[in-house]
């Protein structure tokens, strides 16, 4: 692949970039349809068909969910590959880690073409996903290799006495993932834990099955035998996972919900690392110095990228009463100008919701709207012979009063409402008044306002005056990406420099010289 694609990448007229990805739409085609299952497991569950959101005449593949009894041996076996592993120098670790990064880079184009198949996703953020993946590999090696493998000599208090104080890891790490970034947040904790000494055993959506799969593949190759693992299901998988004494660790990732309910379940004797990355209802503010075509811009990428189906998506706008109708009329403009279609095709920027539920929370997200405020562009299901998935229009609305629910909660659709505000302390009361604290994108032209914004906004990932994406697109090594409050329970973000740290624990050894 020629070309660096991250998520704020434009746009790419690179006919390599795009004669390779369709390459990789002919590969991804080959394997369409294929069943996946743990080999060695005695009673699977009843196979479940992953169908494309955006033609479910497609079968991406065949899921046969793990038996309880094969998340206990997929956890066994993690765990007895786990002394091997941990004991394996950290420099020979990061040299097979980054061996992986390399074979996800070179299938980049096949990955990311199942990845629209499989989720929808168009081809500049499917290739950013499969990047992300490998970058986050690259990036936690080279965390270990700056911090000398995290082992420090201490001060001493006598002549006799030395101590270093070692990080060490924890065991066996469960990784829950989510449909949205099928690749990278698997690939992201997974890479985090590997790096720092432990094993893993991954639980991907079932929607996404396919493309976690393959990341798999790359891993049960590259690595020793039982240091990763995979098991494919659903809900009742993770809460296996969640539920096995095994398990000495977990990330999560996901909705609100069901990480309040990983948070509290315990299963161990002892307290247990749960670093759980939950959802968002992310917010720009536009003050009445922005540049509103940026503002605009900046918004519309944010709130229809991926069809809003990412944590970080802008789904409310705070506007200043004095250029609050300018805006909207220029937001209106941009969603009109939204390509909606098919994503494996060159000029989509819009694919399908995930799947018919989307649609229906669609639906009813527009009917509310309409009955409390006003729909200005968009608010249609699309259908049609070239549209036969669960597309959605891009929607923008307006009208709402600053305490409707669907300011406070997260639908994962294309879906944006601007809300009029007098000043920027008003635009951060609303900003924060929700349970969640994930991304907050702020347009202005004073230097002032930026400051005040960002001294009091309550969230992990802040943009000003950016027009690639007003709430999303953060890169590892770039942007540490992590929530706060609702949004995630760690306050250490991913693709940061304290993310790994999470990983392991902290000894103290003292050995008296005789
Ligand atoms: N903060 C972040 O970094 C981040 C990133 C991506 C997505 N998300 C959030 O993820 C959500 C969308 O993804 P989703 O629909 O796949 O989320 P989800 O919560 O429905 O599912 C996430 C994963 O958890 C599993 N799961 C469901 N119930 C479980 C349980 N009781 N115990 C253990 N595992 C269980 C699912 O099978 C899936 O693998 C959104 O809320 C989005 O904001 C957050
Ligand atoms: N890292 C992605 C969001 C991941 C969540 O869905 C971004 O920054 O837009």
């Amino acid at each position: 692949m020629a070309a660096r694609i991250t998520y704020a990448t434009l746009t790419a007229d690179n006919e390599e970039l795009h004669t390779a990805y369709e390459d990789g739409v002919r590969r991804a085609r080959a394997r369409l349809g294929e069943e996946v299952a743990v080999a060695e497991d005695p009673e699977p569950g009843e196979p479940v068909e992953v169908r494309s959101p955006a033609d479910p005449a497609v079968v991406v593949c065949t899921v046969r969910p793990a038996s309880p009894r094969a998340v206990q041996a997929a956890v066994a076996a993690a765990k007895q590959a786990y002394p091997g592993w941990a004991a394996t120098p950290w420099q020979e670790r990061i040299a097979l880690l980054r061996r992986c990064a390399d074979v996800i880079s070179d299938r980049a184009d096949e990955l990311a073409a199942l990845m629209t198949i499989e989720v929808g996703k168009n081809r500049l953020e499917a290739l950013g996903d499969v990047e992300e993946a490998a970058v986050f590999f690259r990036y936690y090696s080279d965390l270990m290799e700056a911090a000398d493998g995290y082992s420090r000599p201490m001060d001493s208090l006598s002549d006799t006495e030395r101590t270093r104080s070692v990080l060490r890891p924890h065991g066996v790490w469960g990784v829950i993932s989510p449909f949205n970034f099928p690749m990278a947040l698997a690939a992201g904790p997974t890479a985090a834990a590997l790096v720092a000494g432990n094993t893993v055993v991954v639980k991907p959506s079932l929607q996404g099955t396919a493309t976690a799969w393959r990341l798999f593949e790359v891993l049960r190759d590259e690595l020793p035998a039982g240091v990763v693992r995979l098991v494919p299901g659903g809900d009742e998988q993770g809460r296996a996972l969640v539920g096995s004494p095994d398990v000495a660790g977990l990330t999560f990732t996901g909705s609100y919900e069901v990480g309040m309910q990983v948070l509290g379940a315990a299963s161990t004797p002892w307290p247990r690392p749960v670093i759980a990355e939950m959802g968002g209802k992310n917010p720009a503010v536009v003050t009445a110095s922005a540049d509103l075509d940026a503002a605009a811009q900046g918004v519309a990428r944010s709130a229809f990228g991926f069809g809003g189906q990412k944590c970080s998506a802008c789904s409310r706008v705070y506007v200043d009463r004095a250029v609050h109708d300018d805006f909207v009329a220029r937001l209106v403009a941009r969603a009109g100008d939204v390509v909606v279609g098919d994503p494996l095709e060159r000029d989509t920027f819009l694919g399908p919701v995930v799947d018919a539920a989307a649609v229906d929370r669609f639906r009813e997200a527009v009917a509310a709207a309409r009955e409390r405020g006003r729909v200005v562009a968009g608010g249609d299901v699309l259908t049609g012979e070239r549209l036969p998935g669960h597309y959605v229009a891009p929607t923008v609305v307006t009208d709402l009063d600053p305490s409707d629910p669907l300011l406070s909660t997260e639908l994962f659709l294309p879906f944006v409402a601007a809300v009029p505000v007098d000043g920027l302390e008003q635009a951060v009361a609303h900003a924060n008044d929700t349970v969640f604290g994930l991304t907050a994108g702020l347009f202005s032209g004073e230097g002032e306002e930026i400051q005040r914004f960002l001294d009091t906004i309550e969230a992990g990932v802040v943009y000003v005056n950016r027009p690639a994406g007003a709430t999303t697109g953060a890169w590892p090594g770039i942007q540490p990406f992590g929530g706060w409050k609702g949004s995630g329970s760690s306050g250490k973000a991913g693709g940061g420099v304290y993310y790994l740290l999470q990983f392991m624990r902290e000894q103290s050894q003292t050995v008296v010289q005789r």
